[in-house]
């Protein structure tokens, strides 16, 4: 098979344009330049050199506002100007947090009180220590955990800022809801971490810090925590609930009819048209590896490299498990990574998923959409990339295998046709003992997706960009990577297993991200694109290559040492004293066990 990289069409992803790898040639590239300088001068000495010089004339720059960018970043300017008393920050990786901050942000309503979800990467936070100029003002979080205890990307600044700053904040009435999982090690600490540090800095907590725990039942603990937290509120502020606030829609709908389609996301993350014309410089970490900071993950994470897939290979060698060992060609792409690292890939969902939502709920998927925050001060304008087509919707930027939250199908009880449908979803979101159980049992513990529940209660049909609105996002899936630079520094390789199962209910669930991967195998010299990003851990190996180490990865854990085992070969190979390496792996039969030493 050809090493060449082709420009080739890929399923779902557009295609752009990767540097080849050179051919053998008479002339390097940098031959050629040097000549058509040459020639290039001496065009300009026989030509130009006695005329006068013309004055060039410059286009006015013109610098677009980025898309969702709040325009005026002062939030207390915002809150004042738009009226609103009830500020609520999120640190959110993969969205629970910042969907559990736009329904506290909602609930204000029903207090009298008027509320805005504001991301802090957008934000400058040492402005809160004006938020008592405006009245009853009152400072929500919602902080999720990652890694070992940090903050998410779009928290980072808010960390640094909290840990060094010494900001007065007496007269901020503040309140904290933890999202983490029990399983870590370091459970809910940047929640914690919030709510103590803005205590010493002088803020008033009027609420108890809430604690999500992901491992159970996360949005039982919010829904709990909130039912406490609003009459607490209420008697801080001497305020009254003034009813519910009933079903308010967060974005409105345009049918864009005869929009230009270089005008159109096909699935783009961030930048319309980035697939196909990609900007590579910023892969480049302006600080070097060594700094590499959560920030340049983040820019990648706007902006993932189409990495074109060298080798897609099964490691099973019979069964019915699948293992695949991919290999990314990061070649020309600036990416640079170590071992222990990990890789992100955005995947794109099952196309007959999309296309059965679509048939269900009677509509062509092709209809090109935006849709538009109502509230014209959100620092998000879109929920994702638009005007796109519902189909590039459903398939790239929501996620529609997971089971949906109680929140959205609390909102799909006016669309069910049949008395008997509404009344069996009216009951499973009711913050009742009963209705809990019920929606643990029905859509938790049976794993139903978004197109199972719409199979299973055939008279519901929601409005298609309602529902848009309401999934959550598809989130790039973090693989680790099985590979070193020191061995392979054009490659990023991966080991996966596919994820395949039977639900309660009898369907086949598939994971989203490696059942797409399994098709994304190279033909004849095409290779198909995947978007991927690095983002850095501190998985290391020891600094010094004679420290003994001791690795243990049952099941796909052992990826990451793949990496490290080659790293230690490199530099035993380079005459480096290397100490004991002894890996353990688990193995599904007793006598497959391995050691290696
Ligand atoms: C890779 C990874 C690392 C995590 N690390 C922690 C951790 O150190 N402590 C913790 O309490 N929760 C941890 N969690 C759990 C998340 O904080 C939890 O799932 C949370 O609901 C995610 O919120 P988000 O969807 O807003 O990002 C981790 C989750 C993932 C996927």
């Amino acid at each position: 098979m050809s090493d060449e990289v082709t420009n080739v069409p890929v399923t779902n992803v557009p295609v752009t344009e990767v540097p080849a790898p050179e051919e053998e040639a008479w002339f390097s590239t940098l031959d050629l330049l040097i000549l058509s300088m040459l020639a290039g001068f001496a065009v300009y000495w026989l030509f130009f050199k006695n005329k006068k010089q013309e004055q060039p004339v410059f286009k006015k720059l013109v610098v677009q506002p980025m898309a969702g960018k709040i325009d005026d970043p002062s939030f207390i300017n915002k809150m004042k100007n738009s009226k609103r008393n009830v500020i609520v920050f999120y640190g959110s990786q993969t969205g629970t947090a910042e969907e559990f901050a736009g329904r506290l942000a909602k609930d204000s309503i029903m207090y009298g009180m008027k509320g805005m979800v504001a991301d802090p990467e957008e934000c400058e936070l040492y402005e809160l220590s004006r938020l008592s100029e405006i009245d009853n003002a009152l400072a929500l979080f919602c902080m999720a955990t990652y890694g070992e205890g940090d903050p998410t990307d779009n928290a980072q600044d808010f960390y640094e800022w909290l840990q060094s700053g010494d900001t007065d904040l007496s007269g901020v009435k503040f309140a904290v809801f933890a999202l983490g999982n029990k399983t870590y090690e370091h459970y809910n600490a940047m929640g914690k971490y919030v709510d103590k540090r803005l205590e010493e800095l002088g803020g008033t907590r009027v609420f108890e810090l809430g604690m999500g725990d992901d491992d159970a039942n996360i949005e039982e603990d919010f829904v709990n925590w909130r039912e406490k937290f609003w009459p607490a509120v209420c008697e801080h502020f001497g305020v009254e609930a003034t009813g519910d606030q009933g079903s308010v829609r967060q974005y409105s709908v345009t049918i864009n009819e005869d929009i230009p389609k270089e005008k159109i996301y096909t699935g783009e993350i961030a930048r319309l048209g980035s697939f196909t014309n990609q900007k590579l410089k910023v892969y480049d970490d302006e600080l070097g590896s060594s700094h590499f900071t959560i920030r340049s993950n983040h820019t990648m994470l706007k902006n993932p490299y189409l990495a074109p897939v060298r080798v897609n290979r099964e490691l099973h060698k019979g069964g019915d498990r699948s293992c695949l060992h991919i290999e990314f060609d990061i070649t020309g792409s600036k990416i640079r990574y170590e071992a222990g690292d990990h890789v992100a890939v955005y995947p794109v969902n099952d196309s007959e998923i999309v296309e059965e939502i679509g048939k269900r709920l009677e509509v062509d998927l092709d209809t090109i959409f935006t849709l538009t925050n109502v509230d014209e001060e959100a620092s998000k304008k879109h929920p994702f990339p638009c005007p796109c087509s519902y189909r590039t919707a459903l398939s790239h930027y929501l996620d529609v295998t997971n089971p949906p939250r109680v929140l959205l199908l609390k909102e799909m009880v006016e669309y069910a046709r049949e008395e008997k449908d509404k009344e069996f979803l009216a009951k499973m979101t009711a913050s009742t003992a009963e209705g809990k159980q019920l929606y643990n049992d029905w859509i938790i513990k049976d794993h139903r997706n978004i197109l199972a529940v719409l199979e299973d209660l055939p008279s519901l049909k929601p409005e298609i960009d309602h529902l848009c609105e309401l999934l959550p996002k598809l989130q790039a899936r973090y693989y680790s990577i099985s590979s070193s630079p020191m061995v392979h520094d054009t490659s990023i390789h991966i080991t996966a297993v596919v994820v395949e199962y039977k639900t309660k209910t009898g369907r086949t669930q598939r994971g989203v991200a490696t059942n797409w991967l399994k098709m994304k195998k190279p033909d004849n010299g095409i290779k198909p694109r995947v978007p991927i990003y690095v983002r850095k851990s501190q998985f290391r190996l020891p600094f010094k290559s004679n420290t003994p180490v001791i690795m243990i990865g049952p099941g796909t854990g052992l990826a990451p040492f793949r990496g490290f085992i080659q790293e230690r070969f490199v530099a035993k190979k380079n005459g480096k004293p290397v100490g004991d390496t002894v890996l353990y792996f688990g193995c599904r039969h007793k006598a497959g066990g391995l050691y290696i030493s």
